[in-house]
């Protein structure tokens, strides 16, 4: 299991956004907005569904990464935090029963 997480792709995606740096894609995107970043996203929702049902499991790998990486610059443009998102969906939890189940003891 790799020890890398979202939110370490975060805090790069925010330090190579305020570096302004010609050559970093982030510092591009940041720089042309929110449209151009979410037609990003967008593009690589439909090329990893298409990786999915083609069943090409090295691109649907390969286009995840893409995916993950474009929404979170979309969070960062937009000013949403990473956590903010990991908290609903930790409220949602408890919705499916799932987590009660796992947690009571059996019989
Ligand atoms: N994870 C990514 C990542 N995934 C995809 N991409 C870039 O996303 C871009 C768009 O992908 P496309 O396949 O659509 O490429 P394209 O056809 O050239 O794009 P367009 O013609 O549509 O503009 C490519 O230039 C990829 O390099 C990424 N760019 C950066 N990162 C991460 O962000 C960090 C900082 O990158 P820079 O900001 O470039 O320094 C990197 O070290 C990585 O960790």
């Amino acid at each position: 299991m790799t020890e890398f997480s979202l939110s370490d792709l975060e805090k790069t995606i925010r330090e190579r956004a305020r570096s302004g740096d010609p050559d970093s894609w982030t510092a591009k995107l940041f720089a042309k907005g929110i449209d151009k970043a979410a037609q990003k996203l967008g593009e690589e929702a439909v090329e990893t569904v298409i990786a999915a049902v083609r069943g090409d499991r090295q691109g649907l790998v390969s286009e995840s990464a893409d995916l993950m990486y474009h929404w979170l610059v979309v969070l960062g443009i937009a000013g949403v935090p990473l956590d903010e998102v990991l908290k609903e969906l930790e409220g949602r939890t408890g919705r499916s029963g799932v987590a009660e189940k796992a947690s009571r003891p059996k019989g």
